[in-house]
């Protein structure tokens, strides 16, 4: 990468990689869709209980619906025989009323667990992301990533409710039929080739439909992460004039999901017009056949009716069974996309690992013993690590002590490794090779929740995050008082432009409502707020302005002066300072050692200096030799430097 100046977010490609993803409209293996429909009911798991009740009720629902027909024949046969109606109507205003009133109790304790059930979900990929290893999450895209806690969970609305409802439209098709049987033989007959057909036709289509909506909600997957990463780097959008472009290739994913969600939508509407129509068919050739039976006194007339009314009633079963298993096949999708992130591999240590609130051992680690001041806060011993196998390493045989007070500054080209440094000090990456050392003690001994609560962490990009500008402080420390946050403010010399703004520290913050130099400041503020062990701070390649520049030197100077503080330092004001330099140059540590020495005993760290001197000369005063500029600032970044 060819630092110039102005960070900027990579534009994302046409289409994002799908790891481990089931190409869209394959069959997914049975094994596969055995674990997909266990996750389904893993996730039905905790309400077994408030589901069985609502299968009881359902079954009640059922037996009064069922009744209704012979008790409607039970009114026809009284009819004309002068025995009182008042009996069998009563039954059937009851058998009407209680059966509602029971399907209202079901539909409701129903929809409250479907309800939970996406909460359960969701809450589940939220909290899978945020103990998940980084090199797992970003490789994947940020919005495909928000589409699976968002999206993903909700189909499984009504998948929930579909194993209760699968079991109830059974048990009611199985009771309609027998009560059928019980009427008359020879219509059942007929109503059974229209069962069958119609069984048939389901099996045919109703798998293809779920199919394609697992390849639609795929879509939505990579639409969400396009238009996340295209609105991320809206300004490099524009300016490069790519707006349509990215519009058209964007809507791509859109078409795509309408596609499959169109194919869906038109094999439902066969699945049901067809059933539909099937039974009206069916129903039709019963009041022929029935009617002629009953002429030839082989039925009675109330029989007919009755059977008529269970005719017409099946559509209810069945059309309960249709819903149940669509919803069931995108449920058992649905999982299958959420069982991905069931397997994000968590960070070393367990799901805890990561929460640990700063500065407190996580639950289980003994409290550290005070180290000897004299000892390296940090260390390297012979570190290779690489971000996937079969990739070359990121970083080679690193062997680098921090001292436990003082500025050590890591410098190289581009591609060296010095973020990969930062990744392995703060455990987002574990080293393939070698290990590191907390106050002597090994990496693995400590969680990561433990050894970040050590470090205090400015990215390059300082992002802010969601909320307002004591939201932004207090993110690390949540219990900070206003006066910490004033004088941290204060240390970055923002104190007077928060105290000049209407809402002070509860201004809302956004990306787009401060600049390049004041998100810098701001989390420089929130990582010198409560005196953290080592600094971790990574410059930022862009220019920014002078006022935050000579904050941040003074800042710096300021905890290295007790403290540790490690730079990934980008200008040549950041090196002088510092008492330690390290060079890096692809993947291995060069040299180590103070300007001076550096200057004179090594090649590229000379060169590097002195391309600086070539690519300043006539805007800033350069570097005397050992010694600091006058302003103590190079506004170039030292990537910018021509490489050896
Ligand atoms: N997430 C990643 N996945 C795979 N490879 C990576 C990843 N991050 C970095 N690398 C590779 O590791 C090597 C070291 O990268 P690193 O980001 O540590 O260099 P750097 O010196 O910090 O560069 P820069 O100054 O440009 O940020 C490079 O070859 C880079 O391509």
């Amino acid at each position: 990468m060819f630092h110039c100046g102005v960070t900027e977010t990579a534009v994302p490609a046409q289409t994002d990689p799908q790891p481990e993803a089931q190409p869209a409209g394959a069959d997914p293996e049975p094994a596969e869709q055995r674990a997909r429909t266990g996750l389904l009911l893993a996730y039905l798991r905790p309400h077994w209980p408030a589901m069985l009740l609502g299968l009881l009720l359902g079954l009640v629902a059922n037996a009064a619906g069922l009744a209704t027909p012979l008790v409607t024949k039970w009114v026809l046969d009284t009819l004309g025989t002068g025995g009182s109606l008042a009996r069998p109507v009563t039954v059937l205003l009851a058998l009407v009323v209680v059966g509602a009133a029971i399907s209202l109790w079901q539909w409701m304790l129903m929809g409250g667990i479907a309800e939970r059930v996406v909460l359960d979900a969701r809450a589940g990929v939220i909290r899978r992301y945020f103990v998940a290893r980084i090199d797992q999450l970003t490789r994947r895209s940020g919005g495909e990533l928000v589409t699976r806690a968002t999206s993903d969970p909700g189909l499984l609305h009504q998948a929930s409710g579909s194993l209760v409802g699968l079991i109830n439209g059974a048990v009611a098709l199985l009771g309609t039929l027998v009560l059928m049987g019980t009427l008359d033989v020879v219509l059942l007959g007929i109503t059974m080739i229209a069962v069958v057909a119609v069984a048939v036709l389901m099996g045919l289509l109703l798998p293809s439909i779920g199919r394609a909506q697992e390849a639609a909600q795929e879509s939505v997957g990579r639409l969400g992460g396009a238009l996340e990463g295209s609105l991320r780097a809206i300004r490099t959008v524009k300016a490069s004039r790519a707006e349509q472009r990215q519009a058209t290739l964007i809507t791509t994913h859109a078409e795509d999901s309408a596609r499959h969600g169109i194919h869906a939508a038109r094999r439902a509407a066969l699945v049901w017009t067809t059933s539909w129509t099937g039974i009206q068919l069916a129903v039709i050739v019963i009041l022929g056949f029935g009617a002629a039976r009953a002429e030839r006194g082989l039925i009675e007339v109330s029989t007919l009716i009755a059977f008529l009314l269970y005719a017409f009633q099946l559509m209810g079963p069945i059309s309960e069974l249709t819903q149940n298993m669509t919803a069931m096949q995108a449920g058992i999708a649905a999982a299958g996309r959420l069982r991905e992130i069931e397997a994000i591999a968590v960070e070393p240590g367990g799901p805890a690992a990561g929460t640990a609130p700063a500065g407190q051992a996580a639950p289980g680690h003994a409290a550290r013993a005070e180290p000897p001041r004299s000892a390296a806060v940090l260390a390297f011993r012979g570190v290779t690590a690489r971000y996937a196998p079969g990739v070359p390493p990121a970083v080679r045989d690193i062997d680098l002590e921090i001292p436990r007070v003082g500025h050590t500054a890591i410098v190289g080209p581009s591609g060296a490794g010095k973020t990969t440094l930062f990744s392995l000090l703060l455990r987002f990456l574990e080293p393939e090779r070698g290990r590191l050392l907390l106050d002597g003690r090994a990496y693995p001994d400590h969680t990561p929740g433990e050894i970040r609560g050590r470090l205090a962490y400015v990215e390059q990009e300082a992002p802010v995050v969601p909320g307002t500008i004591g939201d932004n402080l207090r993110f690390t420390h949540p219990d900070a008082t206003d006066a910490e946050l004033w004088a941290a403010l204060r240390a970055v010399d923002l104190h007077d432009k928060v105290v000049a703004l209407d809402l002070g520290l509860d201004t809302p913050l956004t990306a787009t409502t401060v600049s390049g130099g004041e998100r810098q400041r701001i989390a420089l503020a929130r990582a010198v707020l409560r005196t953290p062990d080592v600094l971790l701070l990574d410059e930022a390649t862009s220019q920014v302005d002078g006022l935050t520049e000579a904050a941040i030197a003074r800042c710096v100077r300021q905890r290295a002066a007790s403290g540790a503080v490690v730079t990934i330092a980008h200008r040549l004001s950041t090196v002088l300072d510092a008492d330690q330099i390290v060079v890096m140059d692809r993947g291995r540590i060069r040299a180590v050692g103070d300007h001076a020495t550096l200057l004179h005993g090594d090649e590229l760290y000379r060169d590097l200096v002195a391309s600086l001197r070539i690519g300043t000369s006539g805007t800033a005063p350069a570097p005397e030799v050992g010694g600091r500029t006058g302003s103590g600032t190079l506004l170039l970044p030292l990537d910018r430097l021509p490489q050896e």
